[in-house]
């Protein structure tokens, strides 16, 4: 049997992309290596992470947070068994729900590691070594991306961990040394912070969350450290020790001098993820790669006819919904149709307490760029709903063209961010302005009222402030 498209690696960009391939009439097989579909984000990754980052929000919840509302609990008791079940149980209702959902779009399932011996070729290699070589018009190489490595350190996933091992730690350890103040240092470290551990997150950079908002970073940084965190920022990790029981962990400060030392429980190394191509067979295929990415044009077509790569193994931001919506469209185009990714319009969401949600340029991106914006703020304080729900950190940013008004970027650090952000996401794919914003009713109270005071304030005309 030959197929009209195979499609490598199940995380989000590959199921979505094999499960739209389907739908417009393709004949699809997908091919994962992984006992269970739904990649990193579903199985070690953004599901799980978010299951133990409510969990341990509710703790925190329960032990500082709920006094002030005038209900009385007591100290709550942490049964670290139950909340890995709560994360373990709500991965298998997720990856069977994708086992479901490409069964039902009649994809054929391949559980094996994919490579290519040549275009129109898919060969699965099972567990136990059986081979099969599968026939196919396309290939959609869809594999991610794994942890980047510090070099000289050895991750046995117990004392110096992942992000999988952060996941899975049997107890609280008394400190955890943070390595990269990114999104997953951040996440995670928070993770543990609530649950009772000592966390100091070490950074080369002199700042947290390379790439976002300054402003928003900063007032997010003192309120991580107003919860406990410390920050060793412009210093860098030259080397850890593994003792078996815990961790000795060398820190060099970035500008030069002497280095010093921290005593550690376990060490999470969280300095970024590269593209996962090995095994693949793309040198002997003449596939052209780039820093390790796979080097594609603007319809994700590799060097080599027929074979198309998505997600976490090319250019651009390593995010879930970035691959699921180039899955989508690469399976459009193999469809006939005109697919299509608008990466000026990507959010992104840190899912800490509270979260920071963005989308579109930040104010460092603007400058850069010689761009002249108007920027309208809007604190949390201010509004109701948020005082009402004990919510009030954070605020609102909004950033329009000078001359245009179009919005720019929208930026918020807040309770419920990430949900708070799919309106400017909205707004700024329909090419809207800060005005179409101030002008559209938002109801009362919300916190999303913010938002639009916020797109008031670039005409110096909120209401609330
Ligand atoms: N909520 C989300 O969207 C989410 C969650 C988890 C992961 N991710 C994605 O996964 C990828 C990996 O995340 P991450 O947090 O590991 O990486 P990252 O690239 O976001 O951050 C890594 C940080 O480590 C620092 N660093 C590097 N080497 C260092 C050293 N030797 N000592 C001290 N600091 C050092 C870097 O300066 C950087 O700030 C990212 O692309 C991220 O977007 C996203």
């Amino acid at each position: 049997m030959s197929y009209d498209l195979i499609v490598i690696g199940s995380g989000p960009g590959g199921y979505v992309c094999a499960i739209r391939a389907a739908q417009l009439g393709l004949k699809t097989a997908i091919v994962e290596k992984r006992k269970t579909y739904g990649g990193t984000c579903l199985n070690i990754g953004c599901i799980p992470s978010k299951a133990l980052l409510h969990a341990s929000e509710m703790f925190e919840e329960v032990a500082h947070g709920l006094g002030k509302l005038g209900v009385s609990v007591g100290k709550p008791k942490l049964d670290l068994p139950a909340m890995m079940k709560h994360k373990d149980d709500t991965v298998g209702a997720n990856v069977q729900g994708v086992a479901f959902l490409l069964k039902k779009n009649k994809v054929d399932g391949f559980i094996g590691t994919g490579s290519i011996p040549a275009a129109g070729k898919v060969e699965v290699t099972a567990e136990d070594g059986a081979k099969q070589v599968l026939e196919t018009k396309n290939i959609v190489i869809a594999t991610g991306s794994d942890v980047a490595q510090l070099p000289g350190v050895t991750i046995d996933e117990q004392v110096v961990v992942s992000s999988t091992g952060a996941l899975e730690l049997p107890k609280v350890p008394g400190k955890l040394i943070v390595v990269g103040a990114g999104v997953i240092g951040l996440e995670l470290g928070s993770v543990w912070r609530r649950l009772g551990a000592e966390v100091t997150v070490v950074e080369f950079l002199d700042r947290i969350l390379p790439g976002l908002d300054l402003e928003t970073c900063k007032q997010f940084q003192r309120l991580l450290e107003k919860q406990g965190v410390k920050f060793q920022l412009g210093a860098k990790v030259s080397s850890v020790e593994n003792t078996g029981k815990g961790a000795k962990v060398t820190i060099e400060p970035a500008a030069g001098g002497a280095a010093s030392t921290l005593d550690a429980d376990v060490v999470l190394v969280a300095i970024g993820r590269r593209p996962y191509t090995q095994g693949l067979g793309l040198e002997a295929l003449g596939v052209a790669l780039e820093r390790g990415q796979i080097v594609i044009d603007s319809h994700f077509a590799t060097n080599v006819p027929g074979v198309y790569a998505i997600g976490d193994v090319v250019r651009g931001p390593m995010l879930a919904h970035k691959a699921e919506d180039e899955g989508i469209a690469i399976a459009e185009i193999l469809a006939g149709q005109h697919g299509h990714v608008n990466y000026e319009v990507i959010p992104g969401v840190v899912y800490t307490s509270p979260e920071i949600a963005c989308v579109g340029a930040t104010e460092e991106d603007l400058k850069a760029r010689g761009v002249a914006y108007k920027a309208g703020k809007f604190p949390f304080t201010a509004n109701g709903r948020a005082r009402a729900a004990n919510h009030t950190d954070g605020f609102v940013k909004v950033l329009a063209d000078a001359t245009t008004d179009r919005v720019l970027g929208v930026h918020i650090l807040g309770h419920g961010a990430g949900e708070m952000i799919a309106e400017a996401a909205v707004l700024m794919e329909f090419g809207g302005s800060s005005e179409d914003l101030a002008r559209t009713c938002h109801a009362h109270p919300t916190m999303s009222e913010a938002v639009k005071e916020a797109a008031l304030a670039v005409e110096k005309r909120a209401i609330h402030i």
